[in-house]
């Protein structure tokens, strides 16, 4: 079964059409949601939670309707937001476990739960701190501990990789793939930068100014181009030269060469040029598309 089902969905506020007619379906998994500042991934969350009614369109969420089953919706969902909610003066430990009690959980369920996301998502002695004094990233940490304090099938996470570094942006990237592989939760994960999501998604959606441009699986996006990559140690340019006599079609991408594939006898080619010119073979594989180059 899909986790979301949304057909026809628009959103319109005075002067501004933010979903347009969007239709698409997203199984279970990872699913990237991609869209430049703007392009309305905010406001199809808050539908999907059931707390923003459309103009019209419809949406099942886990196949509970937006419509009218919003407070199961948010039973079973997690919802990280895009910007900061945390109250300063009260600490992550505090924050958590309330946020579980709300949801629904006794006390020491609560207090066990909330140590348990906390350790997951990385946060450990800081969480006994007031979260005034916290980094970008220990304060993002916080916002995907409260998303999955309650168990949910299904987590929406809003920007995560906002206002991190480089590093705090490969952390967080690394747990979302944890989220969605160990402990089997589908998340919808919003970004403006398609490159990082290429990396933790099975499945990416993009929309543009409200409307959909493309839902597929990653793979889809990113299948082999018929072109082999070919990285040598040294010599790289004696080896496209030679190709390139023979009449192969080489091209030079950084430290490999991409040589178009016609046929067998191209590999054969590109071994008997290694061997006979002493070179040290790195790496023969399929060229690849990255989701970007499609799109760009
Ligand atoms: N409550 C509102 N009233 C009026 N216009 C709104 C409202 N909420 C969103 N919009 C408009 O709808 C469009 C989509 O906004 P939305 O916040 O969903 O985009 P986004 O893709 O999430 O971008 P960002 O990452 O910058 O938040 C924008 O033009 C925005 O100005």
């Amino acid at each position: 079964m899909p986790i979301l089902a949304i057909r026809d969905l628009t959103m319109r506020f005075p002067g501004v059409t933010a979903l347009e007619a969007l239709s698409f379906t997203v199984e279970p998994g990872v699913t990237g949601l991609v869209g430049a500042n703007g392009a309305g991934k905010s406001t199809l969350i808050k539908i999907l939670l059931g707390l923003l009614p459309p103009t019209s369109g419809r949406a099942e969420v886990l196949g509970h309707d937006i419509a009218t089953e919003g407070a199961q919706i948010r039973e079973r969902v997690g919802f990280m937001p895009e910007y900061d909610c945390l109250p300063p003066d009260v600490s992550a430990t505090e924050f958590v476990v309330h946020l579980a009690r709300v949801s629904g959980l006794p006390a020491t369920a609560a207090r066990e739960r909330a140590a348990d996301v906390l350790r997951h998502v990385g946060l450990h002695e800081e969480r006994y701190r007031p979260m005034g004094g916290y980094s970008t990233g220990m304060k993002q940490k916080v916002k995907l501990a409260q998303a999955l304090v309650h168990d949910p099938r299904l987590v929406f996470l809003d920007e995560p990789t906002n206002g991190l570094d480089p590093q705090g942006r490969d952390e967080m990237l690394a747990l979302i793939r944890r989220v969605g592989t160990e402990f089997g939760i589908s998340v919808l994960v919003t970004s403006h930068l398609l490159g990082e999501l290429e990396r933790v998604c099975d499945n990416v959606v993009i929309i543009d100014g409200g409307k959909l441009l493309s839902a597929k699986a990653v793979s889809a996006y990113t299948e082999a181009s018929g072109g082999l990559l070919v990285e040598v140690e040294e010599g790289q340019e004696e080896l496209g030269r030679r190709l390139a006599e023979q009449g192969v079609s080489v091209r030079p991408d950084g430290r490999f060469l991409v040589v178009d594939l016609a046929g067998e006898e191209t590999y054969d080619r590109i071994r008997d040029g290694v061997a006979d010119l002493g070179l040290a073979l790195v790496r023969l594989e399929q060229a690849r598309h990255h989701i970007e180059e499609v799109f760009r």
